[in-house]
């Protein structure tokens, strides 16, 4: 388990983490979620140790990194993935990772074999590795130890659909035989397919957390109709809130209701169903509005 205590980094008189607590649990994957800058690499530096917060703590299985003396074999990390020797072949890294950890040969074959790079990939310079063999590399790396935890920064960038897909069952694997899994990204498509649990960041604070399906589970309905202004001011005369969305409006009630209200408005409909996620993918959406704007204006 790695829980979070009211952490806080400022640099100067800029606060890039505010206060952000949270637990990410045995036995689930847990994303961690937010547009760029919102403070989650900040926030996975202190946990491995590499930044100093201005106040709060973070704990791992219920020790301080800096306290681990083999800390590989405990918690593996991948950070950055393109921060690699380039000159070496990726099986020369993960010799060097085995070595330094005191571990068995044979794991080198092993962990390669583990995240799908071929005999003939790991005796490749890394310079010529694509950004999807990088990330396979770094989780190898954050692998080979055998660690209870992962902490993975942006591990899904790069990766191809199936890529995607086979880090998921790996991730789901780990956790189910008892990991705990903290990855990071800024894309909530690419975290929905993968995680259990969600952390919702924006500008240094968590906005949202619970598990995926219960913050997936908005209530609503998601109406898509050629004449959408007609059914917005069919539905607004019924006391039904509505929020445009593209093409079409997200309703605050069920789908039957909706279609019935469109019957009688005589609008045609396009698309009828259920909103799932979609409220979560506006407040990231808003999110990053925020973000853009602010970058904007700097
Ligand atoms: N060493 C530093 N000195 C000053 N500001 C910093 C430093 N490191 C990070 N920041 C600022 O802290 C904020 C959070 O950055 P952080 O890298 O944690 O965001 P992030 O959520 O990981 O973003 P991304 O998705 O772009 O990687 C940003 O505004 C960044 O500019």
């Amino acid at each position: 388990m790695i829980s979070v205590e009211s952490l806080t980094k400022q640099y100067g008189r800029f606060t890039a983490v505010d206060h952000v607590s949270f637990t990410a649990a045995t036995g689930r994957v847990t994303g961690f979620l937010g547009p760029n800058g919102a403070g989650k690499s900040t926030t996975m530096r202190v946990m491995v140790g590499l930044t100093r917060p201005t106040t709060g703590r973070v704990t791992i299985t219920g020790r301080d990194y800096r306290e681990l003396v083999n800390p590989g074999l405990e918690v593996g990390v991948l950070l950055d993935a393109s921060a690699q020797h380039a000159g070496r072949t990726g099986r020369e890294i993960l010799t060097i990772a085995q070595q330094t950890m005191g571990l068995p040969k044979t794991q080198v074959a092993e962990t390669l074999a583990r995240v799908g790079l071929t005999e003939d990939e790991a005796g490749r310079r890394v310079r010529d590795y694509s950004l999807g063999m990088r990330q396979r590399l770094g989780i190898a790396t954050a692998l080979i130890g055998d660690p209870e935890v992962l902490i993975l920064d942006e591990p899904a960038n790069g990766l191809d659909p199936a890529g995607i897909r086979w880090m998921r069952d790996l991730l789901r694997g780990f956790a189910n035989d008892g990991g705990t899994v903290l990855l990071s990204s800024h894309l909530l498509h690419e975290i929905e397919v993968i995680a259990d649990d969600l952390i919702v960041i924006g500008q240094g604070r968590i906005v949202a957390q619970g598990s995926k399906s219960e913050l997936l589970a908005s209530a609503g309905t998601l109406v898509r109709a050629t004449d959408v202004d007609t059914l917005a001011r069919a539905l607004h005369e019924a006391a039904v809130v509505t929020t445009p969305i593209d093409g079409g409006l997200r309703v605050d009630a069920d789908p039957e209701l909706v279609g019935a209200t469109a019957h009688r408005a005589g609008v045609v409909l396009r698309e009828l169903r259920p909103a799932d996620g979609a409220g979560l993918e506006e407040m990231f959406l808003e999110l990053t509005a925020d973000t853009a704007r602010e970058g904007a204006a700097a």
